[in-house]
């Protein structure tokens, strides 16, 4: 599995490779946070949080995936580089799917650079948004050092001792890390709404850069059209490790924008050797199939060792 492009499916598998071999989820989710962290630097130059510190503002958008896991550590390490986040969690934070995206989630609130939200209801999510929209960074409360994750007074822009309502400071840079590559079916309900969101406000401020992680969220990874046209529109996409087949198609040239590929660390072993991840690419049997319901296998053997063909059948 050594080809140039690969599908979401042979990446899952190269990833299972990976950590069969030592590699582990952790550390690919760091390197790859750290990747989306250095794209959104070369994005927005604009950024000199040495000269400036307060001139701009991430706003994340990160889902229960582990593409949401790749915002929380893309945050983290802007944080490092002084420059302020917001992260928006849709939903509940119990309900993030995997250990080493709850790992991340937690480091968050270590960061006072970082606020987080988590958002329960499409109304909130509006409420919260116009908070930041309409007053620069209103939305966060830094009088106690720490973020506010309890769902509670959080768009009243009250209570500020560092004068970053005053001046006027909004998002520069929007990153979807809504759905990654375990996206199927179609967006609903609170992914939904910040899809809308993230477009309508994109198209409102056309100087605002909107980046996605890995796909475009809403994007199905057969590179098919995006059901309703329900998609982010990024201005570009930072995938991992290999140029995937759905970022080359139609649609992503529609959705994705400019195309960035990092390396993320995964060793040359886990794609050159076939191991545990290519068990996920096997067509999978119904359980209640029948002899020639998965296909017809045609054998062509003879001379002296007749037994294995005799067998196969
Ligand atoms: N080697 C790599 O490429 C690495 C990639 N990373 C990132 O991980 C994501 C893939 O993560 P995964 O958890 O498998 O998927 P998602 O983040 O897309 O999570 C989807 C989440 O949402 C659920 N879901 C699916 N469809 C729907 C729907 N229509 N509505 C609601 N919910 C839905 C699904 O059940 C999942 O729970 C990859 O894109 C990269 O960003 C690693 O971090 C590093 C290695
Ligand atoms: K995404």
């Amino acid at each position: 599995m050594r080809q140039k492009t690969i599908t979401a499916d042979e990446m899952k598998a190269v990833d299972k490779n990976a950590s069969d071999i030592g590699m582990t989820p952790l550390q690919l989710m760091e390197n790859a946070g750290h990747a989306v962290a250095d794209a959104v630097l070369k994005l927005n130059l604009e950024f000199n949080p040495e000269l400036n510190p307060e001139s701009s503002l991430v706003l994340f958008f990160a889902g229960h995936g582990n593409n949401g896991g790749d915002a929380f550590v893309a945050a983290r390490h802007l944080a490092d580089k002084n420059i302020r986040s917001v992260v928006f969690l849709l939903g509940n934070s119990c309900r993030i799917k995997t250990e080493e995206s709850q790992i991340n989630f937690r480091l968050l609130k270590q960061t006072s650079l970082i606020t987080v939200f988590e958002i329960q209801s499409e109304s909130e999510l509006s409420e919260t948004f116009n908070s930041f929209d309409s007053n620069g960074a209103d939305g966060i409360d830094k009088t106690d050092g720490t973020n506010r994750t309890d769902g509670t007074n959080r768009t009243d822009g009250t209570n500020r001792t560092d004068g970053a309502g005053s001046s006027n400071v909004g998002f520069s840079v929007i990153v979807d890390g809504i759905f990654g590559t375990g996206f199927s079916g179609e967006p609903k309900g609170l992914e939904k709404a910040a899809i809308h969101l993230i477009r309508s406000e994109k198209q409102a401020r056309p100087d605002l850069k909107v980046l996605s992680i890995d796909i475009p969220s809403g994007m199905p990874v057969t590179g098919a059209a995006p059901i309703d046209g329900a998609a982010v529109i990024a201005d570009s996409t930072v995938t991992f490790h290999k140029m995937k087949t759905f970022l080359e198609t139609e649609t992503a040239a529609e959705f994705a924008g400019e195309v960035f590929v990092y390396p993320i660390g995964i060793p040359e072993n886990a794609e050159k050797y076939v191991g545990t991840g290519e068990l996920s690419l096997l067509y999978k049997r119904k359980s209640d199939s029948k002899k020639g319901d998965s296909g017809r296998v045609l054998v062509i053997a003879g001379g002296p060792y007749s037994g294995a063909p005799g067998l196969a059948g």
